[in-house]
């Protein structure tokens, strides 16, 4: 409250000098009605009226930040309390018929107090689109931030999942064939251990770029958990996909990563699997490539 009447003291100030010095015209030039002159039922609707604009403009004070808007919203508000407020003062001050200029005191300010308002609001909606703007902006970046992997420059699980989805539907218009592709690394928490997660990390940024190398144009790699890759791959059937799985296998098996800290060459091995589209969504067609993982995984199990 205290910070409020700080803020706003000069507004505040100036609103009570007028209304005052509104009272004190009215008192020079008038005089106090007896208590039977006065009509309540006027008083309670002027007087009311100009409380409402007393309660709006602190409202708005309270709610919006200092700025060219607040001040012709509060202008037109202050302008709009102040016709109300002289018209109820004549409930009880009763001037002579000479004094025309009374009237305007009370029908002035009300035009001139609309137009600031419609003028505030006007720059207010104006205001509000921008800030829309910005907020839709930031949104969408938000969004697009979160479907990206922290780690590696590629897409996350729910981008994967996005992708999926359209090129099943391009791949179902086109009568094309639609692949994916696996990698999981082996073992790869034993590299964590041994040499900590920032090399696991490293391991992991130099496998998506060599998968990136080894993959054609018009291949997708995402990363979608921990140490599983998964290429979608247009326009590709059930052999040619197994090829290229069998290619990224060598690619990583042969990959020469040397430890940051001593140096040490990290023999790194994957286990992949394929699997080809069929009219299905994409849950079901990870579903079954996450299967086929865990064959692979099953298969590397026995022959150990
Ligand atoms: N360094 C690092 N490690 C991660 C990250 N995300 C997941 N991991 C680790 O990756 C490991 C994955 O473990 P598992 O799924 O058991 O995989 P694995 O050790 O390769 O075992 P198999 O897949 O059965 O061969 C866990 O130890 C996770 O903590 C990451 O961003 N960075």
């Amino acid at each position: 409250m205290k910070s409020f009447l700080k803020l706003h003291s000069l507004t505040l100030i100036g609103l009570t000098a007028v209304a005052n010095l509104g009272i004190q015209i009215y008192l020079a030039v008038g005089d106090i009605k007896t208590w039977a002159e006065i009509d309540w039922m006027d008083v309670a609707g002027e007087g009311g009226s100009a409380m409402l604009a007393l309660l709006w403009l602190t409202m708005l004070l309270h709610s919006r930040p200092a700025g060219r808007v607040t001040r012709l919203l509060a202008l037109g508000l202050c302008c709009i309390f102040l016709s109300w407020w002289m018209d109820t003062l004549d409930e009880f001050i009763r001037l002579p018929e000479s004094v025309a200029w009374a009237n305007w005191l009370e029908t002035a300010p009300m035009p001139i107090g609309l137009l600031l308002l419609t003028a505030g609001i006007f720059h207010w909606h104006r205001e509000q689109q921008a800030i829309n703007l910005q907020m839709s902006k930031r949104e969408r970046l938000f969004r697009e931030h979160r479907l990206f992997d922290k780690l590696t420059p590629l897409g996350a699980a729910e981008y994967l999942r996005q992708q999926v989805q359209l090129a099943l539907q391009q791949a179902s218009q086109r009568q094309q064939p639609l692949s994916l592709v696996a990698v999981d690394l082996d073992d790869f928490s034993a590299i964590n251990h041994r040499f900590g997660h920032a090399e696991g990390d490293e391991v992991l940024q130099a496998t998506a770029q060599l998968l990136l190398l080894n993959l054609r144009q018009q291949d997708l790699l995402c990363r979608l958990a921990g140490d599983r890759f998964v290429a979608l791959l247009p326009a590709t059937g059930e052999s040619q996909a197994r090829q290229i799985a069998e290619e990224l296998k060598q690619a990583v098996a042969s990959l020469a990563h040397r430890s940051r800290q001593h140096g040490e060459r990290l023999q790194l091995t994957a286990s992949v699997a394929t699997v080809m589209a069929f009219d299905e969504t994409p849950e079901r067609l990870l579903e079954r490539l996450n299967l086929g993982v865990a064959r692979a995984k099953q298969g590397l199990a026995r022959c150990a």
